[in-house]
């Protein structure tokens, strides 16, 4: 089974505003709500790829009940605990002449929250996939993603981690099976700009060395590149396409590079999908579906 971790999924509130102007009265032109959230969205394109996962978090209040409804009509099996204080998180994406994000910070997450969640993590058997990804909120320890690795590291579970900073630096040296940062945040790891495909390859190699297993770093426009355990580098340009909504284009690379190594366990067939996944939800108001993944994979058989 996949299991999917996301400590402070969100309702990610997605509006149009023409010419945004700060400091005055904006109105939108477009407005939509989603679940969102790391792993949850990981979830939600593995679902759409026709692979089933549980989603385990934590939620709150009413957003945190709109939000359960929102995945649980999608067909999301989850194991979600509710916190007593606080709220799931509103994450607000704006998009105009440029796109910003502000994201929340959640409900508070006591220690009797987290023991649940441990006691949820021990029906984790060899073979399973567990997906931790996205920002820890501040009422949470930082080690968390480490201590869940220590936690597991007598069970055979591949262990995929996409979240930035210190989180990910951590858990390197617990060999996650996959890392996914994007070319900023690996980048700001190690105190460099990295452009080009080429720029980031000995970057990656660097957390390759450090102890992950396979490295993908996406690129959002420009691809992304991909060091596998097994030695090879792999490169590609992003497939072509008009962007309508990048939001969760990171995750849903994540879920279409595990659909691809679960299908052929091959690394250059995992490589294909997570790029055509992460693009086809670029290209897309929602994530990702079956059908756009294939379109997009067929129109783009020269990028791999
Ligand atoms: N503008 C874009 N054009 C084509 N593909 C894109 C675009 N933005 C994102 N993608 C696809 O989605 C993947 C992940 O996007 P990226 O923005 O790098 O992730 P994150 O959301 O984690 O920052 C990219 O590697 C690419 O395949
Ligand atoms: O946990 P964080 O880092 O605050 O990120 C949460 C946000 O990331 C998302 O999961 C999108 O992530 P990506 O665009 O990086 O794939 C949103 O759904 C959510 O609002």
């Amino acid at each position: 089974m996949i299991y999917t971790v996301t400590f402070n999924p969100s309702l990610d509130y997605i509006i149009g505003v023409d010419h945004f102007k700060l400091g005055q009265v904006n109105r939108t032109k477009s407005e939509v709500i989603f679940p969102g959230g790391k792993g949850i969205n990981v979830s939600m394109v593995l679902k759409n790829m026709g692979i089933d996962s549980v989603a385990l978090g934590f939620c709150g209040g009413f957003t945190g009940e709109e939000f359960v409804r929102l995945i649980q009509e999608k067909g999301i099996k989850t194991e979600l605990i509710k916190v007593k204080e606080g709220i799931t998180r509103i994450n607000v994406k704006m998009k105009s002449d440029e796109e910003s994000e502000i994201n929340g910070q959640g409900p508070n997450i006591l220690p009797s929250d987290i023991e649940i969640l441990y006691r949820k993590l021990d029906q984790l058997k060899d073979g399973d996939i567990l997906v931790l990804a996205g920002s820890i909120p501040d009422v949470m320890p930082k080690s968390i993603y480490m201590d869940i690795m220590e936690y597991l590291k007598d069970k055979k579970i591949d262990i995929v981690v996409d979240a930035t900073k210190n989180l990910l630096v951590n858990v390197l040296e617990h060999k996650p099976f996959l890392v996914k940062p994007n070319n900023h945040e690996l980048g700001e790891i190690y105190g460099v700009e990295l452009k080009t495909r080429d720029e980031v390859v000995p970057y990656a190699k660097k957390m390759q060395e450090a102890g992950a297993r396979n490295v993908l770093v996406s690129m959002a426009g420009e691809g992304a590149v991909l060091l596998t355990e097994d030695g090879q580098v792999l490169q590609s340009e992003a497939p072509k396409g008009t962007v309508v909504n990048s939001v969760g284009a990171g995750d849903s690379m994540v879920a279409g590079f595990i659909t691809g190594y679960l299908d052929k366990k091959d690394y250059k067939e995992a490589f294909t999908m997570g790029v055509c996944t992460g693009s086809a939800s670029a290209f897309s108001v929602e994530l990702a579906t079956k059908a756009e993944v294939e379109a997009l994979r067929k129109n783009n058989q020269h990028l791999f």
